[in-house]
């Protein structure tokens, strides 16, 4: 087990905002919905949740997509709101509009790998121009008094690691904190996380804090991404789907209180219908088509027998869910493999066709 000091503050500043705890949430988009936000949360320890990146424009124009992503409560607290888009003017009035309609925070999405993303201007296409880039950073702050926040990764390719430089431009701007993904956009997500890469960024900036993040799925990973890096936060993305508990348990040692403990399996069951129940309350029906794409993740964690993943995977009805955990009761840990499914479905293949 890393150790970590227990004399540190638990919690953090991002702007005008104290947040309770230093690992936050990363956005997922098609999974860290409003529904997966609280549930996560009302299992303890999470500081920060941050929308699904929302295209600036959609959210201009109120499309029911941008609704949906922009929906939260109070038990969904605290929360920023990601948004990308390659027109400057766009996001700026986006950024006014969440201010204007009482959001905390928002943050710009300088990370995302997806063609689709990147064809738009958006995402970590617009590191490519650090001018253009500092540009834009600056005209949103200077449009809103609400916290931004910027989510980057360490450049486009090895011959262009632009986060230290962009890192440090960005502060001057105004900006209140950065993350990093340790990773390049033509890596995706292959390879692995360069630590390296992020210590130079948190060294490049002077006040604001910066948020490592990349392959986090222990307690230990998130203690070495803190250590190795000396970032004041870390945020964790694909390792909330395989182990939700895991914000409990670093919360758990940071506050001296181990050994961590393990969910029971009433606690996995729970979460998995809670979980469920929170979908199906804001989409209905749809929600069993959203909870699909879980059961690869959940599948290994919560000890669902292969063939109850299975039918999780193609879910149609309420009922049908509430025969799953029946059997899921009866049958828990059933299963052939410990590795969870999910693990083989990240982006893969040639960048270009992303
Ligand atoms: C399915 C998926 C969706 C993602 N969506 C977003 C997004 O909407 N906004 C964003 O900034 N990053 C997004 N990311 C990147 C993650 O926030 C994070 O930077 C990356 O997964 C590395 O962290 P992790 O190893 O903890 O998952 C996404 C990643 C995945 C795998």
């Amino acid at each position: 087990m890393i150790q970590w000091s227990t004399t540190e503050a638990p919690e953090i500043q991002i702007g005008d905002r104290v947040l309770a705890s230093r690992y936050f949430l990363a956005p997922l988009a098609g999974y860290t919905q409003h529904a997966f936000r609280v549930a996560i949360r009302e299992l303890g320890g999470v500081g920060l949740c941050t929308t699904d990146l929302v295209l600036a424009s959609h959210l201009l124009s109120g499309s029911r997509k941008s609704k949906a992503l922009l929906t939260t409560s109070p038990a969904d607290q605290p929360l920023t709101i990601q948004i990308f888009g390659g027109v400057t003017a766009e996001l700026v009035a986006a950024a006014r509009w969440l201010d204007q309609h009482g959001y905390a925070a928002v943050d710009l999405n300088m990370g995302c790998p997806m063609a689709k993303i990147n064809g738009n201007g958006g995402g970590a296409r617009i590191m490519c121009s650090p001018d253009a880039a500092c540009q834009m950073v600056a005209e949103v702050v200077d449009a809103v008094s609400i916290p931004v926040t910027v989510k980057m990764r360490l450049g486009w390719d090895r011959d262009s690691i632009t986060a230290p430089l962009l890192a440090r431009e960005f502060e001057q701007a105004g900006v209140a904190a950065i993350t990093v993904h340790g990773r390049t956009r033509n890596q995706g997500f292959g390879g692995t996380v360069d630590l390296e890469g992020i210590r130079q960024t948190v060294e490049a900036v002077q006040h604001i804090p910066v948020i490592g993040n990349g392959d986090v799925c222990t307690v230990e990973d998130a203690f070495r991404m803190r250590q190795q890096t000396g970032c004041a936060a870390v945020s964790i993305g694909r390792g909330a789907m395989l182990d939700p508990w895991i914000f409990r348990k670093i919360s758990q040692v940071v506050q001296g209180e181990e050994p961590v403990s393990e969910p029971t399996r009433e606690e996995q069951i729970q979460f998995l219908e809670r979980h469920f129940t929170l979908m199906f309350q804001q989409h209905e029906l749809f929600g069993c088509r959203l909870i699909r794409k879980f059961a690869a993740w959940y599948g290994a964690r919560l000890g669902i027998p292969e063939d109850l993943e299975d039918r999780l995977r193609r879910l149609e009805s309420d009922g049908e869910f509430q025969d799953i955990v029946e059997q899921i009761r009866l049958r828990h840990g059933e299963r052939e493999s410990s590795v969870p499914t999910a693990l083989i479905k990240t982006p893969n293949g040639p960048v270009e066709r992303w």
